[in-house]
């Protein structure tokens, strides 16, 4: 019978690179419900491997060369800056079947193929940090030796993280500009709101609280997609009332346009950091 191509099964994920983003894709696959015996995590920096063996009961390994024959599933999650280091070391070891998915920024298709041995199948990945708490969303471009069925598999490997959609590679530099680092923006305005509360009186976690949850709410009525952005928006600005008035300042001072212009910023650094 053949094979589910979404389908896991035995198959061992080595992450190369147990930091913020790894770490956090690692733990969405094992909490998931793939085996921690099938994992296993790879990081220069002793602590962070302790931590995700201690919590996780993940396999562990302190080089790329020792955890990579084991594996077939290998996820690079280095600095941009070390990817090479880690592609070199792997290379020898990958098998006909083995997958390689880099969710690098920037570190286009071409180099990560360059870097590997011909015909290996490589996916660029553009994650982010919601991914531990299974509400992330990642982008996955396939390289071309990447077959639908290897795409897939690609795809089982972040589907507990949360959202996954595919797109040509040409986006993926725009889409780290805004769903890569989006959630640092979200968490500045968090930070925001609660200084605002603050400098109206408010104790300090009475503020943080009501900032979190207006947070929470809002995201949770634009996750159900009923109504746009726009139109809840609208329905929040009384005419001549408060809302009118708070929103008329953030024009103002061009914060709507500072945002389109911190995606457009982040999105070039993205194209930046892979030349
Ligand atoms: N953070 C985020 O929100 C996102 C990050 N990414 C991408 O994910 C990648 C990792 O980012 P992030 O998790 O933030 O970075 P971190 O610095 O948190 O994690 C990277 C880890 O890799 C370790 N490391 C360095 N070299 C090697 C090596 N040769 N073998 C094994 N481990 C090594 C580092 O150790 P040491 O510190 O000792 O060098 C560090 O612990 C980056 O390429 C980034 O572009 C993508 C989407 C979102
Ligand atoms: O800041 C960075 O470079 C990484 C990539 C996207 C989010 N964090």
């Amino acid at each position: 019978m053949a094979e589910d191509p979404q389908d896991l099964g035995t198959r061992t994920v080595a992450f190369y690179g147990a930091g913020a983003m790894g770490s956090a894709l690692l733990v969405a696959l094992v909490t998931g419900g793939h085996p921690a015996s099938q994992v296993i995590a790879v990081d220069a920096h002793g602590p962070a491997l302790e931590r995700v063996r201690q919590r996780y009961a993940v396999r562990t390994a302190s080089r790329a060369a020792e955890a990579a024959p084991d594996a077939a599933i290998h996820v690079v999650a280095v600095k941009p800056a070390d990817v090479a280091g880690v592609l070199a070391e792997i290379g020898e070891h990958l098998g006909e079947d083995d997958l390689v998915v880099s969710i690098a920024a920037g570190v286009p298709l071409a180099a990560l193929e360059d870097a590997l041995p011909e015909g290996a199948a490589v996916v660029r990945v553009m994650p982010n940090t919601p991914a531990l708490v299974g509400e992330g969303m990642a982008v996955l471009a396939p390289g071309s030796a990447c077959s639908p069925a290897r795409s897939a598999l690609a795809a089982a490997v972040l589907a507990p993280s949360g959202h996954v959609l595919t797109l040509p590679e040409k986006h993926l530099d725009a889409v780290t500009g805004l769903s890569g680092s989006g959630p640092a923006y979200v968490f500045y305005v968090a930070e925001a709101l609660a200084e605002g509360g603050v400098l109206m009186g408010l104790p300090r976690d009475v503020a943080v609280t009501l900032a979190h949850q207006t947070l929470l709410g809002a995201a949770t009525m634009l996750a159900q997609g009923e109504d746009s952005a726009t139109v809840l928006r609208e329905r929040v600005s009384s005419p001549g009332g408060t809302t009118m008035a708070g929103l008329a300042e953030l024009d103002d001072r061009a914060v709507r346009a500072a945002f389109v212009a911190a995606v457009r910023r982040a999105a070039e650094r993205s194209a930046e950091l892979g030349r």
